[in-house]
């Protein structure tokens, strides 16, 4: 047996095509455009290629997108007045400020400070509270992806045990939300999990979202078990040979041991062209949503998660 390749590029490629038109509708209709600002800080080289993805995919979704790049130096007290100023700008109607921050920010004080109704990040106190709570709220994009998959993939997921390795803010913690929301039972490992190999061994669902290259092994999978891979790693890749500088050529890997995995797994996720993709076509769906929202309307059936 060898595992289904979950497309997330081609997943998240019908989901764009989904909102563009709904976007294409709402300006036919005299509704407006909705609008994202996208707020990058310092120069993380990652970061910067995940901005331009957003910015890129906002834009052919026709959503207007509002690109703001500030110095590693700004100040926080800086940064929480512009957030004010893009909370009360109302062709904005999704603020999201790139992770990770330079480390003198209070990341959360700057989470905080964003309208709740243009968090599409969804990381804002009060959606994470709506979230746990069982109340409509922005989903972080992320786990709302994976869950997208999931659901295309294994349909109802009642009572199905889902093992997550992993309890970011941004991932884990949000996916245990979401799956509890599903109806599976839910068991989480983290840094100081005894036996993490035991937990992933009792899943029908594998959320990997550790950051830890190759960390879940084929021999945890329980058989016929659904993989979804968040990680992103970037490893040496000496099979491709030298760089200009020398150093050997990288590649891009999950947490999961993908090549082993294929021989155990139902489906599975691949790293890159698998979850990633989801993460940009969810942002854009928040957007939507919040400019639904905005404007007193329902989001359209055909964008219902
Ligand atoms: N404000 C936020 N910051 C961060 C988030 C987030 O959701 N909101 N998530 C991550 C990074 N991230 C989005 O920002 C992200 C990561 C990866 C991808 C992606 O498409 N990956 C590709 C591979 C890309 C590559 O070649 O490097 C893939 O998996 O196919 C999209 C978005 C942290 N920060
Ligand atoms: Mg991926």
């Amino acid at each position: 047996m060898t595992a289904r390749i979950i497309d997330g590029r081609e997943r998240a490629h019908r989901l764009r095509a989904k909102i563009k038109d709904t976007v294409s509708s709402f300006k036919q209709d005299g509704l407006g455009t909705p609008g994202l600002a996208v707020v990058l800080v310092g120069s993380d080289p990652a970061s910067e290629v995940y901005v331009r993805s957003k910015l890129r995919a906002t834009e052919e979704a026709g959503i207007q997108s509002f690109s703001h790049h500030f110095e590693d130096t700004v100040t926080q007290a800086d940064l929480l007045a512009f957030v004010e100023r893009l909370n009360t700008d109302p062709a904005v109607h999704g603020i999201l400020v790139q992770l990770p921050l330079p480390a003198h920010i209070d990341k959360l004080a700057v989470i905080n400070a964003i309208a709740p109704d243009k968090d599409v990040d969804g990381f804002h106190l009060e959606n994470v509270g709506r979230l746990a709570t069982g109340q409509p709220s922005f989903i972080p994009c992320t786990p709302l992806g994976c869950l997208m998959l999931l659901r295309e993939e294994l349909g109802d997921l009642r009572g199905r045990v889902a093992t997550i390795v992993g309890c970011s803010n941004i991932v884990g913690h949000p996916m245990a939300e979401l799956l509890l929301k599903n109806e599976c039972t839910v068991l989480i490992a983290h840094e100081y999990t005894r036996d993490t190999g035991a937990l992933v061994r009792q899943a029908d669902i594998v959320v990997a979202a550790a950051g830890v290259p190759g960390l879940i092994k084929a021999d945890w999978l329980k058989p016929g078990a659904c993989v979804i891979d968040v990680g992103i790693n970037r490893v040496a890749a000496p099979e491709k040979g030298l760089a200009d500088d020398g150093a050997p050529k990288t590649k891009l890997v999950g947490d999961v041991d993908f090549a082993a995995a294929l021989a155990v797994a139902d489906a599975i996720t691949p790293v890159p062209g698998g979850v990633g993709p989801m993460t940009i076509a969810c942002l854009l769906l928040n957007t939507v949503d919040a400019f639904c929202t905005q404007a007193g309307r329902a989001k359209p059936a055909c964008l219902a998660a």
